[in-house]
């Protein structure tokens, strides 16, 4: 359905698009008698910015779980790079670059802005206990880096102001931006955001909106994400993905998805002739 072509090319307002880096082939995912996802295919290329949408239940966070490795399907394949990814634990597919954000904020609320988005360099840490206890060179190294990598990201993300402040205290919306923060200091190939606009008021979003595409643009991590807001998944998204009672009903860009009569009629709910 999409107009993609096949390789790398670049989008009109200057953003490439690779080729593909992940790709969910034939998934199925079963809870008990529950069919969460059946027998779902599409790919994430590298570069982009895919949003997967549809109603309550449909299955969307059933799928972003599979791509972050949280749940393995009963069926079906995770390719990464095009190679075949083995069950896997959230930590090892981590390991891989790719980290998200969850649809309830899972921040430290006692700890300080900056000490919650240290946590996110955790995969990158090399050195033992032993070496961090006693502060040897190679400890002291490895912390002077991540500590210059995360002071990069609350400049990007202008959270200067409010890096000692504990998390807790923070207004909703910078809590979102923190979270964002802390998965961008894994510097992840694929940054997974589950529903990043929830519970934010206008400004908030439009704040939010531009610092994702600032991400992709500035450091060309590649995108999924799942958003209610449709003003906002047309906006940002270079593909869409809908799923509905646990089954792909359209797939293809903004324009190609919101011109779908089963789309419009399972989920967009617009009249057509
Ligand atoms: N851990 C679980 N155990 C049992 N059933 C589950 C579990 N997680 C999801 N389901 C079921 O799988 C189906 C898909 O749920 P999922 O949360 O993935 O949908 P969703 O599209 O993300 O919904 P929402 O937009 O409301 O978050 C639903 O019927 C849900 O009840």
């Amino acid at each position: 359905m999409t107009a993609f072509p096949d390789e790398s090319f670049v989008t009109p307002d200057g953003r490439t698009i690779g080729g593909v880096l992940m790709e969910m082939r034939n998934i199925t995912l079963r809870f008990g008698g529950v069919i969460a996802i059946k027998d779902i295919s599409f790919d994430i290329r590298e570069g982009e910015i895919r949003a997967i949408i549809g109603p309550n239940g449909a299955g969307k966070s059933s799928m972003l779980n599979v791509i972050s490795g949280f749940y393995n399907p009963q069926e079906g394949e995770v390719l990464f790079h095009g190679k075949k990814r083995p069950p896997m634990r959230p930590y090892q597919v981590a390991r891989q670059g790719i980290a998200r954000t969850f649809q309830n904020i899972a921040l430290f609320d006692g700890m300080s802005v900056l000490d919650n988005i240290m946590t996110g360099r955790l995969t990158h840490m090399k050195t033992g206990l032993l070496e961090q206890a006693i502060w040897w060179g190679k400890a002291e190294r490895e912390e002077v880096a991540n500590r210059r990598k995360v002071e990069e990201i609350i400049d990007f993300l202008e959270i200067e102001h409010i890096r000692k402040t504990p998390v807790g205290r923070l207004p909703y919306g910078l809590k979102k931006r923190v979270e964002l923060a802390r998965a961008l200091a894994a510097e992840p190939r694929i940054l997974l955001l589950d529903e990043p606009m929830a519970g934010m008021n206008v400004e908030e979003k439009e704040d939010m909106c531009r610092f994702i595409l600032d991400v992709n643009d500035e450091y060309g991590t590649t995108i999924a994400l799942i958003e209610h807001d449709m003003g906002v998944v047309m906006d940002l998204s270079d593909r869409v993905v809908v799923m509905d009672y646990g089954k792909k009903i359209g797939d293809g860009t903004p324009d190609e998805v919101r011109a779908s009569k089963e789309v419009i009629d399972a989920y967009l709910g617009v009249a057509h002739d």
